[in-house]
Formats: C-alpha cells, structure tokens, sequence
C-alpha cells in the first residue's frame, strides 16, 4: 500500500487506530480453544467487529512464533483474511527483524512477499546494510524502531554519543539511506514528550506509536507532539482492546472499546 493511500484511509475513516494481534491462547474465551484454529477464529472474529474504527492490524509475531507450524498457519491465514476481505486496511508485521545483509533479504522476502504484509518492524542496531534489503520493496514499509515504550529505551536509546542521544543519530543516519521514504518509526506513546525533537528530524515520516491502554500513554499527548499535516501516525492498542472481555460477546466489547477511540482520534483530526 502507499503512504497516499494509508492517508487516504485515516480521512475516510477519520481513524488513525492500530489494532494489535497479540493472540495468546491463555487469554482467549476458553470456548474457542474447541475450534480447529482458535487463534484465526479469534482474530477473525476480532477483524470483523473492528475494521470500521481501524486503519491498520497488527500481529506481534512472537505470539505465533510461540506456537510453531500451528501458529505460522494462523498468521498465514490471518494476512490472507485481512488482504482478501479488507484490502483497504494496512498491515503490520511486528516482527522486529535484522540481520547481515543476506538475512534480511530473506526476512523481507518472509514478511513482504511469502506473508504479503505492508510492512514490517526492524531493529537498527546492525546498521545500514542490515536494514536496506527491507527497503528494495516498492510500495512495502519498513518500520525502525526509533525510540520504544519500554523502560529499557533508557538503557540505550537516550545516551548521549557525539553530543545526542543515539536514537536521534539513528533516525537521522537514516534518513541518507537508499529508499528511505520508505521508513516509518517506531517511537512509543510513553515517550510523547519527546515527539517534537523527533519531529525535527522528520517531520514527514508516519510514526507507529504503539503504548496506549496498558501501558500508559496518552493518545491526546501523542497527538500534540507527534501529529503532522499528514497526520503521521499510527497509534496502535493491542491488550486493551482485543482483552477487553472475555465472554462470549468479546468481539462486541473490543468494537465498542475501538470505537471510542476512534472517537476520539476523529476530534484530534478536526484540530489539523
Ligand atoms: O516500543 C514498542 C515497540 C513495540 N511494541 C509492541 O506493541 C504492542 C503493544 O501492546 P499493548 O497491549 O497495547 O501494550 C505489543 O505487540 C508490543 O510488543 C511496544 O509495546 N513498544
């Protein structure tokens, strides 16, 4: 998909909500767990209630990973769902990849084409070389993490080298390098207050904020420091809507809770 038509979306659906996949089997309802594959008929059920508030899913990999061959059959087939049925929405790979060169080829190749996602999630630490391979997929997005919601982003993502802290020599070496409108950046909702210097640095780039609900983070803080005039972001919630009930209406309950949301997503884009 490209960024035009992701912004295309965010105005018609006046949403700019991520839903995130992060299906665990010791949170679904239990009377799922009787179905041939409760993690599709859980996403499925949850993708059908919540398309109308959301402009973008993603899957955390891991909580398929976790499940082996059955798990990769469930991503599979929930890709496939979103691709066939809402064509419309983006899609994300949380995968949080990188490698030597070759590797990531071969990650990209995974999520980009064999998966057929619109993105996927990279960690930058091995450089360049390591994340220019996601980057030779036109019309394919390649999301780095800049700045995580974590505790941990302070072990090293803010220490000072040459002056500045290192995501922002991370954010802008990247910017030099080959098809670069195609980065995205990860930079998380407990950390809004960092959004305008990030801004600074690029003030075009979509942002995946991931951090609200269960972390913490605040949509309207998020919004005030990190919305551009293209909107620019993609806030994304996982826990607190796909948990939020677990009886048999949980589809129900995570459409009402997207819904508010995206409520409240469309009063921050009256403000552009
Ligand atoms: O900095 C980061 C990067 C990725 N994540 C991922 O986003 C979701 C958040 O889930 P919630 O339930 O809404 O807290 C999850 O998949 C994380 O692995 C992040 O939280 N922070």
């Amino acid at each position: 998909m490209t960024t035009k038509a992701l912004i295309e979306q965010i105005h018609k659906k006046k949403s700019f909500l991520c839903i995130g996949l992060d299906t665990d089997m010791d949170k679904i309802p239990t009377y799922l767990l009787s179905e041939d594959d409760p993690i599709f008929s859980f996403n499925k059920a949850i993708i059908d209630a919540t398309h109308k508030y959301a402009v973008a899913y993603k899957p955390n990999i891991a909580f398929y990973e976790a499940y082996g061959i059955k798990g990769w059959k469930s991503l599979k087939k929930t890709i496939e769902y979103i691709n066939h049925n809402y064509p419309e929405i983006f899609t994300i790979a949380d995968a949080k990849r990188g490698d030597i060169g070759n590797t990531s080829a071969m990650y990209a190749k995974a999520f980009f084409q064999e998966l057929a996602f619109d993105s996927v999630t990279v960690a930058p630490y091995m450089g360049k070389d390591s994340v220019e391979p996601f980057l030779e997929f036109p019309n394919k997005h390649t999301i780095m993490l800049a700045l995580t919601s974590n505790e941990g982003a302070f072990d090293f993502q803010t220490l000072k080298t040459n002056e500045q802290e290192l995501y922002k020599t991370v954010i802008e070496k990247s910017k030099s390098w080959k098809n670069s409108d195609q980065l995205m950046y990860v930079v998380g909702a407990t950390k809004a207050e960092y959004l305008g210097e990030i801004r600074k640095i690029i003030p075009d780039s979509f942002l995946l904020v991931p951090g609200v609900g269960a972390q913490g983070g605040r949509l309207e803080e998020v919004c005030k420091y990190g919305m551009n005039k293209d909107v620019g972001l993609l806030i994304n919630s996982s826990r607190a809507i796909i948990y939020a009930s677990e009886t048999s209406n949980f589809a129900e309950i995570a459409a009402a809770k997207a819904e508010v949301i995206q409520g409240q997503m469309a009063e921050q884009l009256e403000s552009l």
